[in-house]
Order: structure tokens, then sequence, then C-alpha cells
């Protein structure tokens, strides 16, 4: 029979959907590691899994963000180390593109579910998505070692935890190889390290090593913690900018209370997922 899936991206950071309205489909962590794997797999940053809130609240209830949530669809998202995230915000854009694509849902403005809690979406006609990620919580400072070298940095909360440094020096000379070195007690779940350049006062440069998958070309929450990041840094509370990623480039705007996450969101391929491999992903 097989298994659908979908390969999709927002500004290169990519992803492998799964529809599975009635939330049937066993993601474990060996699977979720196999299908993002771009030798022995399909290749992608993370996984989507599409599920139907409904199915949720009956099938596993202990997911949060669910309890309470407005939405009819679900981005179960996992990093392509078979973790969970909270959230992605990339990841959310490509998911209300496919459910819009697919005829899930009938409209150009709705709400997706996360475990980071309900995140309204606009699907435009130019293809590109605006979802608005809720409050961007500036938590503290903290610092980052990369190659020996030490980097101040501002911690922000977008509902995953990130930690933003601002560089003089080109980010493009930086070895992203290798995960940078942050204090565990700052971030005892793990945290993504945005490393940026401000090209002007409302355009930034970023790169990120990304918590559960390494340096990625793109990361929308990493986008809207940089933001707010340098939004904090200017003594200012509300702002937008171009935020410049390997993978593209997407427009962050803080408000009072809210962000919004605007930038291109493709689905490029659809599939099937031989069942033998499903069950013993070699
Ligand atoms: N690429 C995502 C973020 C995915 C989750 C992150 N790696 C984490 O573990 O918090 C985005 O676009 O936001």
């Amino acid at each position: 029979m097989g298994i659908t899936f979908l390969k999709g991206h927002g500004t290169q950071n990519d992803f492998v959907l799964l529809p599975d309205p009635d939330a049937t489909l066993d993601l474990t962590e060996e699977r979720v590691r196999a299908l993002c794997d771009r030798q022995r797999g399909l290749g992608a940053d993370g996984v989507l899994r599409v599920v139907r809130t409904a199915a949720l609240v009956t099938g596993e209830a202990d997911v949060p963000g669910m309890v309470g949530s407005a939405s009819d669809w679900f981005m179960d998202y996992r990093n392509a180390d078979g973790s969970i995230a909270e959230m992605c915000g990339n990841g959310v854009r490509v998911f209300a593109r496919y459910l819009v694509d697919a005829g899930l849902v009938d409209a150009s403005e709705f709400v997706v579910g996360s475990r980071a809690g309900d995140k309204p979406v606009v699907v435009h006609a130019d293809g590109s998505v605006t979802v608005s990620m809720g409050k961007a919580v500036v938590t503290g400072t903290s610092e980052a070692t990369l190659a020996g070298s030490r980097y101040a940095g501002i911690a922000v909360d977008v509902g995953n935890p990130h930690l933003v440094t601002t560089l003089d020096t080109d980010i493009a000379e930086l070895d992203l190889t290798r995960q940078p070195d942050v204090d565990p007690a700052d971030f005892p779940h793990g945290v993504n390290v945005e490393f940026l350049n401000r090209l002007a006062d409302d355009v930034l440069r970023m790169r990120v090593f990304e918590r559960g998958v390494g340096e990625t070309r793109s990361c929308g929450t990493g986008t809207v913690a940089a933001v707010a990041a340098d939004l904090y840094a200017e003594g200012e509370d509300i702002g937008t900018r171009i935020v410049r990623i390997p993978g593209g480039e997407v427009t962050v705007r803080i408000q009072a209370g809210d962000a919004t996450l605007t930038g291109p969101a493709v689905i490029l391929a659809e599939g099937m997922l031989n069942d033998n491999w499903w069950s013993d992903p070699a």
C-alpha cells in the first residue's frame, strides 16, 4: 500500500510531510532519523506529521498545545535527529501551504495547532505564507563558544529556545559544521544558536545552528528571535526587519504582543514510501 509523503521547504529549510489525519502512523525517532537522512532516506531538516487535532484529542491526549486548540489540523514537528521541538516557523508555513494545496482547508486564513499553541496563518496568492508566532520573549543573556571564540548573546523564547549573537566580523567565515558550546545551566533543553550581521538598520544576515539538526539554510523561529534580539539591543519594542539567510530572505514584523514571519513556502514533490522500508528503515 505504501505511506504517502510530500517534500517541501521554506527558504530551503526542508521537510518531509506525512499526512496522517487519523493519527495512526507510529512515527518513531528511528523512522524520523531515517527519513531525514540525506543518503539512506529522503533527506530533510525535519518531519511534519499532518494530523487532525480531533484525532489527537482522543489518541494522544498528552500532546502539549493541543488541549483547548481551535485548530482543525495539528503540526507534529520532529527534528532530523528524531527529537521533538515545540515550534517550527518555516515548518508551519509549509504545513499551511500543504493544507490549502491539498484542499484540506478551504480558506486563506486559518489556525494551525502546534506544541507551542495555535498559530494563525495567512496563505497569500503569491505563494508566500505569514504566520503569527505570538510574543518573542527576551529571557536573558548568555554566550556561545565556537572554535575557541566566545560570543555574547541574547536568549529569546519563541516557543522554542534561541541564543542570538551579533558579530562585527563576517558570519560567512564561521565554521558551523560543529555545534557551538553553550552553558547547559542556561539551556537545560538545548538551544538553537543564531549568528547575525547587521547589514543596515532594517536588514540582518543570519546563519543558524539548529538544535537537533545542525546548520540549516533557514530557521523561521530563529529569524524571529534574531529580530527580537536586534530590537532589544537597539532599545526598541516594535519594528520590521528583512532577514537574509543562506536559503533566501524573510520578513519579520514585531508588534506589541505578537511577531509575524512572512516568506515563501513550497511543496515540490509527492510520493509513496515503501512499506518494507517503513517497517525496517535500513
Ligand atoms: N527550523 C525551524 C525550527 C525547528 C526546531 C528547532 N530545531 C528546535 O529544536 O527548537 C524553524 O523554522 O523555526
